[in-house]
């Protein structure tokens, strides 16, 4: 199990993010989806152990993540918008983050670059940045020395078709060497297939889970863009 949530509940203030939300994400690929302001990117935090809980239950491989912060060593992530300071270089970030991690940190830096093919700025403070340059080096991040899972959010926001296609195609090779996904994203369509396992979130709780092979025809019902909208 990836993670494990009971009753989850998370406010800010007067605003209910999280209201009781129960669910257990396993092993493969699992896609959250829903409307904006449904709690996908809180239910994200919380699974990591950056906030805590107001009420409720979430363990993350077994743990509670805000007590053990050390199990994030084994994590990736990709924030939404990528939360990356700006006066620095491509080069100096992925090094701090694999220093953190406890990593070959050259080597490492240099497998993502190639990867999400961002050698050729890496040295540019990442204030120069386009945005499309800026998810990527975000993504490449959560790459970083192969963790045993990658948390992503909205991998392909500001991403080109041709970009959206080599994530795609990355995600689906780490996928079959074992690496497990936890993706929250509006562009579901590409990784429909890849997925093994689908929660909906909307307004703070579980509107549908399951196995995506039980539910995909729900989704497609659910998310497919009106053909008013495709004319
Ligand atoms: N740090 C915060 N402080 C106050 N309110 C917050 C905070 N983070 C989230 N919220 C509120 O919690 C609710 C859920 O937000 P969240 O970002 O988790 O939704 P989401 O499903 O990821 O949305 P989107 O698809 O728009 O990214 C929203 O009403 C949001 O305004």
């Amino acid at each position: 199990m990836i993670v494990h949530a009971k009753n989850l509940q998370k406010c800010f203030g007067s605003v209910t993010a999280l209201a009781g939300v129960s669910v257990k994400i396993p092993k493969g690929l699992t896609l959250i989806l829903g409307p904006n302001g449904g709690g996908k990117s809180t239910f994200m935090k919380l699974s990591l152990g950056l906030y805590k809980p107001t009420q409720g239950e979430i363990k993350l491989l077994g743990k509670d993540p805000w007590k053990n912060a050390d199990i994030r060593k084994n994590i990736g992530v990709a924030f939404d918008p990528p939360a990356i300071p700006k006066l620095i270089t491509g080069k100096e970030w992925l090094s701090f983050l694999a220093e953190t991690k406890n990593l070959n940190v050259q080597k490492e830096v240099l497998k993502v670059s190639k990867l999400f093919d961002i050698g050729g700025f890496l040295r540019r403070r990442i204030e120069s940045y386009s945005s499309g340059m800026f998810k990527r080096l975000s993504l490449a991040q959560a790459f970083l020395g192969e963790p045993e899972v990658i948390f992503l959010d909205e991998p392909f926001a500001n991403i080109d078709f041709e970009s959206i296609a080599k994530i795609i195609s990355i995600i689906a090779e780490k996928k079959i060497t074992g690496t497990d996904f936890v993706i929250i994203s509006h562009i579901w369509e590409p990784l429909i297939n890849m997925a093994d396992y689908i929660v909906v979130l909307s307004a703070g709780k579980v509107y549908l889970e399951g196995r995506a092979d039980k539910i995909e025809e729900d989704i497609e019902n659910l998310f497919r863009l009106p053909n008013s909208l495709l004319r």
